[in-house]
């Protein structure tokens, strides 16, 4: 199966998923000078609504680790038409702190990427129906960069990752999370483009809402992360499992803000 290694990474996806070959693929590399800015985006502002995710289920699916959402935590605006309900997300990381995530931005990458994915819930049942739709799926990238300090709200994630580091453990965290902890500060300043999931199936499905303002993990944390297994004890670290960026082509890069 598809993975992140020499044998079954990126490179070698298009045998399995021919649509890794076509105009809309993600991620890409954002040049914000290249950008249009766009009224559009600011006149109608994009807008969260999450609610707190009573024991948030985690787990370790082998090539990231996820928290599945259950309540009804809804986004709208900015670029996208109707509410977007919030089903998952995870995050991509490097074995170093020079690399990880999947968004570039003028061409550095940062230490990790954090994927907060959305489903049309105006138009769609559900995410599985959703996913292969062109205004199916809206996911917000945030970049991870590393202070001294911990980021206080992955810290009730990083804190038990070791009670899932091998592949398919999941738990429930027990105090009440509200994913809205995860969002930068400033939401108003992103950059918005169409294109798809970065992982297999890789589906040209995705209003990508990339923010500019990266959220702040400690170094401990990031190790946290590295610490994951992608299978059973003794199994290799889940590092590295971000996809290099692919060609805008003729695609428009939006952004929020001058
Ligand atoms: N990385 S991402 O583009 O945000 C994204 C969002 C939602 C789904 C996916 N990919 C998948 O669900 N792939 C199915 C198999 C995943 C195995 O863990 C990727
Ligand atoms: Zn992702």
């Amino acid at each position: 199966t598809w993975g992140y290694g020499n044998d079954n990474g990126p490179a070698t996806w298009v045998k399995s998923f021919p649509v890794a070959a076509g105009t809309r693929q993600s991620p890409i590399d954002i040049v914000p000078t290249a950008a249009k800015c766009d009224t559009k985006l600011t006149e109608n502002p994009l807008t969260v609504n999450y609610s707190p995710e009573p024991a948030m289920e985690l787990c370790n699916p082998g090539l990231s680790v996820k928290a599945n959402i259950k309540s009804k935590s809804v986004i709208k605006g900015g670029p996208l038409e109707g509410e977007y309900k919030l089903e998952q997300f995870h995050l991509h990381w490097g074995s170093a702190d020079k690399q990880g995530s999947e968004h570039t931005l003028n061409g550095k990458m940062f230490p990790a990427e954090l994927h907060l994915v959305h489903y049309n819930a105006t138009k769609y049942s559900s995410f599985g129906e959703a996913v292969d739709k062109p205004d199916g799926l809206a996911v917000f990238g945030i970049f991870l960069k590393i202070s001294d300090k911990p980021h206080q709200g992955l810290k009730s994630l990083t804190d038990v990752l070791s009670e899932v580091q091998y592949k398919d453990k999941s738990i429930n965290i027990k105090q009440e999370y509200n994913p809205v902890c995860l969002l930068p500060d400033n939401i108003n300043k992103y950059w918005t483009y169409l294109g798809s999931l970065t992982t297999p199936p890789l589906c040209e499905s995705v209003t990508w809402i990339v923010f500019e303002e990266p959220i702040e993990v400690s170094e401990d944390q990031m190790k946290a992360f590295r610490a994951l297994c992608c299978g059973e004890c003794g199994s290799a670290p889940i590092v590295d499992n971000y996809r290099p960026p692919l060609p805008l082509g003729n695609r428009q890069l939006r952004a929020s803000f001058q």
